[in-house]
Protein backbone atom coordinates (compact mmCIF):
# COMPACT_ATOMS: atom_id res chain seq x y z
CA UNK A 1 0.00 0.00 0.00
CA UNK A 2 1.40 3.73 -0.98
CA UNK A 3 2.52 5.51 2.11
CA UNK A 4 0.86 8.55 1.14
CA UNK A 5 -2.63 6.91 1.43
CA UNK A 6 -3.14 8.23 5.03
CA UNK A 7 -2.25 11.87 6.00
CA UNK A 8 -2.52 12.32 9.87
CA UNK A 9 -5.41 14.33 11.63
CA UNK A 10 -4.48 17.73 13.23
CA UNK A 11 -6.35 17.64 16.36
CA UNK A 12 -8.74 20.81 17.06
CA UNK A 13 -10.50 19.41 19.82
CA UNK A 14 -9.03 18.94 23.24
CA UNK A 15 -8.66 15.22 22.98
CA UNK A 16 -9.29 14.87 26.53
CA UNK A 17 -12.71 15.46 26.89
CA UNK A 18 -14.16 12.10 25.28
CA UNK A 19 -12.23 10.19 27.92
CA UNK A 20 -13.22 12.13 30.60
CA UNK A 21 -17.20 11.97 30.22
CA UNK A 22 -16.50 8.32 30.46
CA UNK A 23 -15.39 8.71 33.48
CA UNK A 24 -18.15 11.09 34.30
CA UNK A 25 -15.46 14.15 35.01
CA UNK A 26 -16.77 17.62 34.22
CA UNK A 27 -15.65 18.78 30.49
CA UNK A 28 -15.12 22.19 28.71
CA UNK A 29 -17.54 20.86 26.03
CA UNK A 30 -19.68 17.95 25.26
CA UNK A 31 -18.08 15.33 23.27
CA UNK A 32 -19.21 14.14 20.26
CA UNK A 33 -18.46 11.23 18.32
CA UNK A 34 -21.37 9.55 15.87
CA UNK A 35 -22.50 5.99 15.16
CA UNK A 36 -21.39 4.96 11.49
CA UNK A 37 -19.18 7.91 11.14
CA UNK A 38 -17.28 6.85 8.54
CA UNK A 39 -18.96 5.36 5.50
CA UNK A 40 -21.45 5.90 2.41
CA UNK A 41 -22.83 9.26 3.28
CA UNK A 42 -18.84 10.38 3.23
CA UNK A 43 -17.57 10.62 -1.03
CA UNK A 44 -14.18 9.69 0.23
CA UNK A 45 -15.51 6.42 1.51
CA UNK A 46 -17.25 5.67 -1.78
CA UNK A 47 -14.53 6.60 -3.58
CA UNK A 48 -12.54 3.76 -2.16
CA UNK A 49 -15.32 1.54 -1.95
CA UNK A 50 -15.79 1.53 -5.88
CA UNK A 51 -11.68 0.07 -5.96
CA UNK A 52 -12.36 -2.25 -2.59
CA UNK A 53 -15.45 -4.69 -1.17
CA UNK A 54 -15.91 -3.53 2.56
CA UNK A 55 -14.25 -6.63 3.55
CA UNK A 56 -11.44 -5.69 2.20
CA UNK A 57 -11.01 -2.84 3.55
CA UNK A 58 -11.99 -4.16 6.55
CA UNK A 59 -8.95 -6.69 6.17
CA UNK A 60 -6.58 -4.53 5.13
CA UNK A 61 -5.32 -2.61 7.86
CA UNK A 62 -3.92 0.06 5.77
CA UNK A 63 -6.93 0.85 4.07
CA UNK A 64 -9.25 0.35 7.47
CA UNK A 65 -6.77 3.22 9.03
CA UNK A 66 -7.54 5.28 6.06
CA UNK A 67 -11.58 4.71 6.35
CA UNK A 68 -11.12 5.65 10.00
CA UNK A 69 -9.49 8.87 9.20
CA UNK A 70 -11.85 9.80 6.67
CA UNK A 71 -13.94 11.56 9.04
CA UNK A 72 -11.75 12.70 11.63
CA UNK A 73 -10.03 15.39 8.90
CA UNK A 74 -13.49 16.24 7.61
CA UNK A 75 -15.39 16.96 11.41
CA UNK A 76 -14.28 18.08 14.68
CA UNK A 77 -15.02 14.75 15.97
CA UNK A 78 -13.99 13.83 19.84
CA UNK A 79 -13.01 10.13 19.07
CA UNK A 80 -12.49 7.70 16.12
CA UNK A 81 -13.73 4.60 16.08
CA UNK A 82 -11.84 1.72 14.26
CA UNK A 83 -13.09 0.71 11.16
CA UNK A 84 -14.54 -2.62 10.92
CA UNK A 85 -17.47 -4.20 11.00
CA UNK A 86 -19.56 -6.47 13.56
CA UNK A 87 -19.52 -9.89 12.11
CA UNK A 88 -16.07 -10.96 11.04
CA UNK A 89 -15.52 -12.64 14.34
CA UNK A 90 -18.45 -15.11 13.25
CA UNK A 91 -16.13 -15.89 10.02
CA UNK A 92 -13.24 -17.03 12.36
CA UNK A 93 -15.71 -18.84 14.39
CA UNK A 94 -16.18 -20.77 10.73
CA UNK A 95 -19.41 -19.12 9.45
CA UNK A 96 -19.02 -17.75 5.57
CA UNK A 97 -19.57 -14.20 5.43
CA UNK A 98 -20.41 -11.98 2.47
CA UNK A 99 -22.03 -8.67 1.83
CA UNK A 100 -24.60 -8.73 -1.02
CA UNK A 101 -24.95 -5.71 -3.34
CA UNK A 102 -27.34 -3.76 -1.34
CA UNK A 103 -28.76 -6.39 0.51
CA UNK A 104 -26.83 -6.00 3.80
CA UNK A 105 -24.42 -8.95 5.52
CA UNK A 106 -25.00 -12.91 4.51
CA UNK A 107 -24.08 -15.57 6.19
CA UNK A 108 -23.94 -18.51 3.63
CA UNK A 109 -24.01 -21.98 6.60
CA UNK A 110 -26.76 -19.97 9.51
CA UNK A 111 -26.68 -22.18 12.50
CA UNK A 112 -29.58 -24.20 12.98
CA UNK A 113 -28.95 -27.22 14.69
CA UNK A 114 -26.54 -28.61 18.11
CA UNK A 115 -24.24 -30.33 15.69
CA UNK A 116 -24.04 -26.59 13.80
CA UNK A 117 -23.12 -24.96 17.16
CA UNK A 118 -20.72 -27.57 18.53
CA UNK A 119 -18.65 -27.50 15.31
CA UNK A 120 -18.19 -23.54 16.35
CA UNK A 121 -14.59 -22.80 16.72
CA UNK A 122 -13.21 -20.32 19.39
CA UNK A 123 -10.30 -19.31 18.25
CA UNK A 124 -7.78 -16.37 19.68
CA UNK A 125 -8.11 -12.66 18.58
CA UNK A 126 -4.94 -12.21 17.43
CA UNK A 127 -5.43 -15.58 15.08
CA UNK A 128 -8.21 -15.05 13.30
CA UNK A 129 -8.91 -10.84 13.68
CA UNK A 130 -5.29 -9.99 13.74
CA UNK A 131 -6.02 -7.55 10.60
CA UNK A 132 -8.34 -4.82 13.21
CA UNK A 133 -6.26 -5.30 15.48
CA UNK A 134 -3.15 -4.43 13.74
CA UNK A 135 -5.16 -1.20 11.73
CA UNK A 136 -5.59 0.03 15.64
CA UNK A 137 -2.24 0.59 16.06
CA UNK A 138 -1.60 2.10 12.79
CA UNK A 139 -4.72 4.91 13.18
CA UNK A 140 -3.22 5.14 16.44
CA UNK A 141 -0.29 6.91 14.97
CA UNK A 142 -1.69 9.62 13.36
CA UNK A 143 -4.68 10.43 15.62
CA UNK A 144 -2.77 13.02 17.21
CA UNK A 145 -4.08 12.05 20.73
CA UNK A 146 -7.74 11.82 19.38
CA UNK A 147 -8.90 8.95 21.07
CA UNK A 148 -9.72 6.00 19.16
CA UNK A 149 -13.04 3.21 20.04
CA UNK A 150 -12.85 -0.24 19.61
CA UNK A 151 -15.97 -2.38 19.11
CA UNK A 152 -17.77 -5.47 18.91
CA UNK A 153 -21.05 -6.96 18.44
CA UNK A 154 -22.53 -8.09 21.57
CA UNK A 155 -23.35 -11.98 21.71
CA UNK A 156 -26.99 -11.39 21.13
CA UNK A 157 -26.41 -9.53 17.90
CA UNK A 158 -24.14 -11.50 16.72
CA UNK A 159 -26.11 -15.16 17.66
CA UNK A 160 -28.93 -12.97 15.39
CA UNK A 161 -26.91 -12.96 12.56
CA UNK A 162 -25.32 -16.31 12.76
CA UNK A 163 -28.93 -17.96 13.47
CA UNK A 164 -30.88 -16.08 10.49
CA UNK A 165 -28.35 -15.90 8.30
CA UNK A 166 -28.52 -12.02 7.65
CA UNK A 167 -30.95 -9.18 8.93
CA UNK A 168 -33.92 -10.27 10.62
CA UNK A 169 -37.61 -8.99 11.35
CA UNK A 170 -39.23 -11.20 13.97
CA UNK A 171 -35.85 -13.18 15.09
CA UNK A 172 -37.79 -16.26 14.65
CA UNK A 173 -35.05 -18.55 14.04
CA UNK A 174 -33.54 -17.02 16.83
CA UNK A 175 -35.86 -16.94 18.95
CA UNK A 176 -36.44 -20.69 18.39
CA UNK A 177 -33.72 -21.85 19.44
CA UNK A 178 -33.51 -19.83 22.34
CA UNK A 179 -37.18 -21.36 23.44
CA UNK A 180 -37.03 -24.90 21.93
CA UNK A 181 -33.63 -25.63 22.45
CA UNK A 182 -32.21 -23.89 25.49
CA UNK A 183 -29.57 -26.14 25.84
CA UNK A 184 -28.13 -25.20 22.45
CA UNK A 185 -29.07 -21.36 22.88
CA UNK A 186 -27.07 -21.50 25.70
CA UNK A 187 -23.89 -23.17 24.19
CA UNK A 188 -23.64 -20.86 21.41
CA UNK A 189 -24.06 -17.95 23.76
CA UNK A 190 -21.07 -19.09 25.96
CA UNK A 191 -19.04 -19.53 23.00
CA UNK A 192 -19.74 -16.05 21.83
CA UNK A 193 -19.28 -14.00 24.91
CA UNK A 194 -16.03 -15.52 24.70
CA UNK A 195 -15.04 -14.60 21.44
CA UNK A 196 -16.48 -11.32 22.21
CA UNK A 197 -14.90 -10.68 25.54
CA UNK A 198 -11.19 -11.91 24.19
CA UNK A 199 -11.85 -9.71 21.03
CA UNK A 200 -12.44 -6.61 22.88
CA UNK A 201 -9.82 -6.88 25.38
CA UNK A 202 -7.24 -7.53 22.21
CA UNK A 203 -8.61 -4.15 20.97
CA UNK A 204 -7.66 -2.26 24.08
CA UNK A 205 -4.12 -4.11 24.51
CA UNK A 206 -3.44 -3.23 20.81
CA UNK A 207 -4.22 0.48 21.48
CA UNK A 208 -7.99 1.29 22.25
CA UNK A 209 -8.87 3.34 24.45
CA UNK A 210 -12.07 2.89 25.01
CA UNK A 211 -14.80 0.08 23.63
CA UNK A 212 -18.24 -0.24 22.97
CA UNK A 213 -20.57 -3.28 22.81
CA UNK A 214 -23.01 -3.07 20.11
CA UNK A 215 -26.31 -5.09 20.71
CA UNK A 216 -28.09 -3.79 18.27
CA UNK A 217 -30.91 -5.52 17.96
CA UNK A 218 -31.22 -6.58 21.49
CA UNK A 219 -34.42 -4.48 21.82
CA UNK A 220 -36.28 -7.41 20.01
CA UNK A 221 -36.41 -9.51 23.25
CA UNK A 222 -38.75 -9.18 26.40
CA UNK A 223 -37.32 -8.13 29.54
CA UNK A 224 -37.64 -11.40 31.05
CA UNK A 225 -35.69 -12.96 27.97
CA UNK A 226 -33.18 -10.97 28.19
CA UNK A 227 -32.36 -11.59 31.56
CA UNK A 228 -32.58 -15.75 30.84
CA UNK A 229 -30.85 -15.56 27.78
CA UNK A 230 -27.85 -12.79 27.74
CA UNK A 231 -27.48 -10.96 30.27
CA UNK A 232 -25.16 -13.33 31.74
CA UNK A 233 -23.01 -13.60 28.63
CA UNK A 234 -23.12 -9.98 27.63
CA UNK A 235 -21.76 -9.75 31.45
CA UNK A 236 -19.32 -12.11 30.64
CA UNK A 237 -17.74 -10.74 27.34
CA UNK A 238 -17.85 -7.36 29.52
CA UNK A 239 -15.75 -8.73 33.19
CA UNK A 240 -12.89 -9.97 30.20
CA UNK A 241 -12.74 -7.18 28.62
CA UNK A 242 -12.46 -5.28 31.41
CA UNK A 243 -9.11 -6.00 31.83
CA UNK A 244 -8.08 -4.03 29.82
CA UNK A 245 -8.63 -1.20 31.51
CA UNK A 246 -10.29 0.90 29.46
CA UNK A 247 -13.67 2.57 29.12
CA UNK A 248 -16.77 0.44 27.82
CA UNK A 249 -19.78 2.16 26.37
CA UNK A 250 -22.57 -0.60 26.33
CA UNK A 251 -25.49 0.13 23.05
CA UNK A 252 -28.91 -1.46 22.53
CA UNK A 253 -31.89 -0.02 20.42
CA UNK A 254 -35.19 -0.29 21.25
CA UNK A 255 -34.21 -0.88 25.47
CA UNK A 256 -36.04 1.40 27.22
CA UNK A 257 -38.20 -1.61 29.10
CA UNK A 258 -34.87 -3.02 30.11
CA UNK A 259 -32.47 -0.38 31.13
CA UNK A 260 -32.14 -1.51 34.32
CA UNK A 261 -30.63 -5.13 32.52
CA UNK A 262 -28.87 -3.34 29.98
CA UNK A 263 -26.69 -1.48 33.05
CA UNK A 264 -26.38 -4.67 35.11
CA UNK A 265 -24.99 -6.19 32.23
CA UNK A 266 -22.23 -3.70 32.27
CA UNK A 267 -20.60 -1.06 31.32
CA UNK A 268 -19.43 2.62 31.79
CA UNK A 269 -21.50 4.61 29.70
CA UNK A 270 -24.92 3.19 28.36
CA UNK A 271 -26.02 4.04 24.87
CA UNK A 272 -29.92 4.50 24.57
CA UNK A 273 -31.57 5.19 21.18
CA UNK A 274 -34.59 7.95 20.83
CA UNK A 275 -37.44 6.04 21.65
CA UNK A 276 -36.66 7.47 25.46
CA UNK A 277 -36.07 10.37 26.42
CA UNK A 278 -32.47 10.80 27.62
CA UNK A 279 -33.49 12.87 30.82
CA UNK A 280 -35.37 10.17 31.20
CA UNK A 281 -32.99 7.22 30.71
CA UNK A 282 -30.27 8.81 32.91
CA UNK A 283 -33.15 8.87 35.65
CA UNK A 284 -33.53 5.29 35.31
CA UNK A 285 -29.91 4.44 35.07
CA UNK A 286 -29.11 6.97 38.08
CA UNK A 287 -25.93 8.33 38.65
CA UNK A 288 -23.39 5.70 38.32
CA UNK A 289 -23.18 5.42 34.51
CA UNK A 290 -22.20 7.64 31.88
CA UNK A 291 -25.05 8.62 29.54
CA UNK A 292 -24.32 8.37 24.85
CA UNK A 293 -26.95 9.34 22.68
CA UNK A 294 -29.73 10.18 21.15
CA UNK A 295 -30.66 11.74 18.33
CA UNK A 296 -32.78 10.02 16.04
CA UNK A 297 -30.70 9.87 12.52
CA UNK A 298 -32.99 11.30 10.35
CA UNK A 299 -33.68 14.46 11.75
CA UNK A 300 -30.41 15.14 9.92
CA UNK A 301 -32.11 15.51 6.94
CA UNK A 302 -34.08 18.08 8.23
CA UNK A 303 -33.34 21.98 7.46
CA UNK A 304 -30.56 23.16 9.60
CA UNK A 305 -32.34 25.42 12.04
CA UNK A 306 -34.59 22.44 12.77
CA UNK A 307 -31.78 20.34 13.56
CA UNK A 308 -30.34 23.04 15.75
CA UNK A 309 -33.48 23.37 17.57
CA UNK A 310 -33.76 19.46 18.32
CA UNK A 311 -29.71 19.38 19.33
CA UNK A 312 -30.22 22.25 21.69
CA UNK A 313 -33.44 20.94 23.66
CA UNK A 314 -31.42 17.37 23.86
CA UNK A 315 -28.23 18.88 25.13
CA UNK A 316 -30.58 21.39 27.44
CA UNK A 317 -31.82 17.52 29.22
CA UNK A 318 -28.97 16.62 30.32
CA UNK A 319 -26.91 19.96 30.50
CA UNK A 320 -24.97 20.43 33.89
CA UNK A 321 -24.79 16.73 34.86
CA UNK A 322 -20.94 15.39 33.55
CA UNK A 323 -21.31 12.36 31.80
CA UNK A 324 -22.81 13.06 28.91
CA UNK A 325 -21.19 11.43 25.25
CA UNK A 326 -23.24 13.20 22.64
CA UNK A 327 -24.59 10.44 19.55
CA UNK A 328 -27.06 9.86 17.28
CA UNK A 329 -29.68 6.81 18.49
CA UNK A 330 -28.44 4.51 15.96
CA UNK A 331 -25.84 4.83 12.74
CA UNK A 332 -25.62 7.89 10.22
CA UNK A 333 -27.61 7.04 7.48
CA UNK A 334 -26.57 6.66 4.00
CA UNK A 335 -27.53 9.95 2.58
CA UNK A 336 -27.02 12.67 5.65
CA UNK A 337 -25.95 15.83 4.10
CA UNK A 338 -22.14 15.67 5.26
CA UNK A 339 -22.58 19.50 5.64
CA UNK A 340 -25.13 18.70 8.10
CA UNK A 341 -22.61 16.61 10.20
CA UNK A 342 -20.00 19.59 10.27
CA UNK A 343 -22.36 21.97 11.59
CA UNK A 344 -23.70 19.51 14.07
CA UNK A 345 -20.45 18.82 15.62
CA UNK A 346 -19.50 22.23 15.59
CA UNK A 347 -22.82 23.54 17.37
CA UNK A 348 -22.94 20.45 19.89
CA UNK A 349 -19.04 21.92 20.81
CA UNK A 350 -20.45 25.60 20.87
CA UNK A 351 -23.44 25.12 22.63
CA UNK A 352 -22.35 23.27 25.18
CA UNK A 353 -19.38 25.44 26.24
CA UNK A 354 -21.66 28.44 27.07
C1 LIG B 1 -25.73 -4.39 12.89
C2 LIG B 1 -24.34 -3.92 12.56
C3 LIG B 1 -23.57 -4.30 11.44
N1 LIG B 1 -22.38 -3.63 11.52
C4 LIG B 1 -22.35 -2.83 12.62
C5 LIG B 1 -23.55 -3.03 13.31
C6 LIG B 1 -23.88 -2.45 14.64
C7 LIG B 1 -24.22 -1.04 14.54
C8 LIG B 1 -25.61 -0.78 14.09
O1 LIG B 1 -26.52 -1.30 14.73
O2 LIG B 1 -25.76 -0.01 13.13
C9 LIG B 1 -21.26 -2.00 13.12
C10 LIG B 1 -20.42 -1.27 12.15
N2 LIG B 1 -20.32 -1.45 10.81
C11 LIG B 1 -19.40 -0.59 10.32
C12 LIG B 1 -18.83 0.14 11.39
C13 LIG B 1 -17.67 1.05 11.19
C14 LIG B 1 -17.27 2.04 12.11
C15 LIG B 1 -18.10 3.31 12.14
O3 LIG B 1 -19.05 3.38 12.93
O4 LIG B 1 -17.74 4.26 11.43
C16 LIG B 1 -19.51 -0.26 12.56
C17 LIG B 1 -19.35 0.23 13.98
C18 LIG B 1 -18.99 -0.48 8.90
C19 LIG B 1 -19.97 -0.83 7.86
N3 LIG B 1 -20.67 -2.00 7.77
C20 LIG B 1 -21.44 -1.99 6.64
C21 LIG B 1 -21.23 -0.75 5.97
C22 LIG B 1 -21.85 -0.34 4.65
C23 LIG B 1 -21.45 -1.29 3.59
C24 LIG B 1 -20.83 -0.71 2.37
O5 LIG B 1 -19.85 0.05 2.43
O6 LIG B 1 -21.34 -1.06 1.30
C25 LIG B 1 -20.30 -0.03 6.73
C26 LIG B 1 -19.72 1.33 6.43
C27 LIG B 1 -22.29 -3.13 6.18
C28 LIG B 1 -23.22 -3.69 7.17
N4 LIG B 1 -22.84 -4.23 8.37
C29 LIG B 1 -23.95 -4.65 9.06
C30 LIG B 1 -25.08 -4.44 8.25
C31 LIG B 1 -26.51 -4.76 8.64
C32 LIG B 1 -24.63 -3.88 7.06
C33 LIG B 1 -25.42 -3.60 5.83
C34 LIG B 1 -26.36 -2.49 6.03
C35 LIG B 1 -25.68 -1.19 5.74
O7 LIG B 1 -25.13 -1.13 4.64
O8 LIG B 1 -25.70 -0.30 6.58
C36 LIG B 1 -23.93 -5.28 10.39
Amino acid sequence: MHQSISSPVLPRTDAARFLQACKRQAVDATPVWLMRQAGRYMSEYRALRERYGILEIIKTPELAAEVTLQPMRAFDLDAAIIFADILPPLEGMGLQLSFGKGEGPIIHNPLRTAADVAALQVRAPQESLGFTLEAIKLVRKDLGGVPLIGFSGAPFTLASYAIEGGGSRNYLYTKGMMFSEPTVWHSLMEKLSEVVGQYLLAQAQAGAQALQLFDSWVGALSPADYREYVLPYSKRAIEIARQGNVPLIHFGTNTSGMLDLIQEAGGDVIGVDWHIELKRAWELLGTNVAVQGNLDPVVLFAPWPEVERRVAALLDQVAGRPGHIFNLGHGILPGTPVETIRRLVDFVHEYSSK
